[in-house]
């Protein structure tokens, strides 16, 4: 049978295609003393999109197809030739690899990169050791910071439409000060109402961050107009933690808002459009040690407790400006 297809009664309804869990790394060496090193590390996965390619897919024809093996080069190449602050900066690469791609190739119509950065933080050591060390680096928690860039070519100009920074796999617990009670009650509850809980999530956020107008080629050209990627980050990251230990948490979903509207509220964050959860809640149940006559079930003598991964509670919200603070 012919690989072709014959006239056939389906057609494409969509279709994008790519590289996909591509390791990245880039150490940049300082000019004027070469042993002192920045790196990144990222996973990226790196899609196009394009009505011309759609015969790879009908009619088995490739000539359209940038092969996959090419993505995969094109971002170790951009990796290697984008100045530092394009590479080091998570937003920035994933924005030069869509610009790329939609610059290089006519055909194709919408990029989209999706990248994780690995954390790599500075050792530093005891001063009589020399302090920071210019070129070791510890893996210093598990939490990753994502980024999600799609872009797509209107007329001559290319223009981004989703640039989102992120963070996921960032691991909190606090051993008091969240509440859950005066919830809806019928004949399926069983849960008790409780004053003092534990309360322990993995945070995974995403915000939207507005990019300059004026095709990206251009904006890419003037970095100094692009927001301060780095900035947002850490800013989101501290609210974060902050909200989550001084807040007296009704629930995960007050809690969560009181992030939302800390992060916006926020006026170094004003090229933040929105911010969205998804946060686990990872239930600790304390034991019964009544079996030696043991109080550790009222929550003032709950010490001892069960971490359950499954089933969790998983709340998610997005959360924005309302129309009246846009203006
Ligand atoms: O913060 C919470 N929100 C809920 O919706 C919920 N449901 C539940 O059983 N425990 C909790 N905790």
């Amino acid at each position: 049978m012919s690989a072709k297809a014959s006239s056939s009664n389906v057609r494409l309804v969509s279709a994008s295609y790519g590289k996909d869990l591509v390791r990245i790394f880039r150490i940049v060496r300082d000019s004027k003393d070469p042993s002192s090193h920045r790196v990144a590390e990222y996973t990226v996965r790196c899609l196009l999109h394009g009505e011309s390619l759609t015969p790879s897919y009908t009619e088995a024809d490739n000539s359209p197809v940038v092969a996959t093996d090419t993505v995969k080069n094109t971002l170790n190449y951009l990796a290697k030739v984008l100045p530092a602050e394009d590479v080091l900066c998570p937003e920035r690469y994933a924005l030069n690899v869509v610009n790329h791609f939609l610059s290089t190739y006519s055909h194709i119509e919408k990029t989209e990169v999706d990248l994780i950065q690995h954390k790599w933080t500075r050792i530093v050591l005891d001063q009589k050791d020399g302090g920071a060390h210019k070129h070791s680096f510890v893996r210093d928690g598990e939490e990753k910071r994502t980024v999600r860039a799609l872009g797509e070519r209107s007329g001559s100009e290319i223009n981004v439409t989703t640039l989102e920074g992120g963070i996921k796999g960032l691991l909190v617990l606090k051993s008091s000060g969240s509440a859950f009670y005066g919830f809806h009650r019928d004949s399926f509850t069983t849960l008790k109402e409780v004053r003092d809980r534990i309360f322990s999530t993995e945070v995974e956020c995403s915000y939207s961050i507005a990019v300059p107008k004026g095709g990206l080629t251009a904006v890419l050209k003037n970095a100094s107009s692009l927001p301060h990627f780095c900035e947002i980050q850490s800013s989101v990251k501290s609210h974060i933690l902050r909200v989550f230990s001084l807040d007296d948490s009704a629930s995960v979903q007050a809690t969560m808002y009181r992030m939302g509207e800390a992060i916006l509220g926020d006026a170094a964050n004003t090229t933040v459009q929105d911010v969205s959860f998804a946060l686990p809640n990872k239930h600790y149940i304390p034991i019964d040690l009544g079996f030696k006559g043991l109080s550790n079930l009222d929550e003032k003598d709950a010490e001892v407790f069960l971490p359950t991964a499954h089933p969790s509670g998983y709340i998610k919200a997005k959360i924005e400006r309302s129309p009246s603070a846009k203006l």
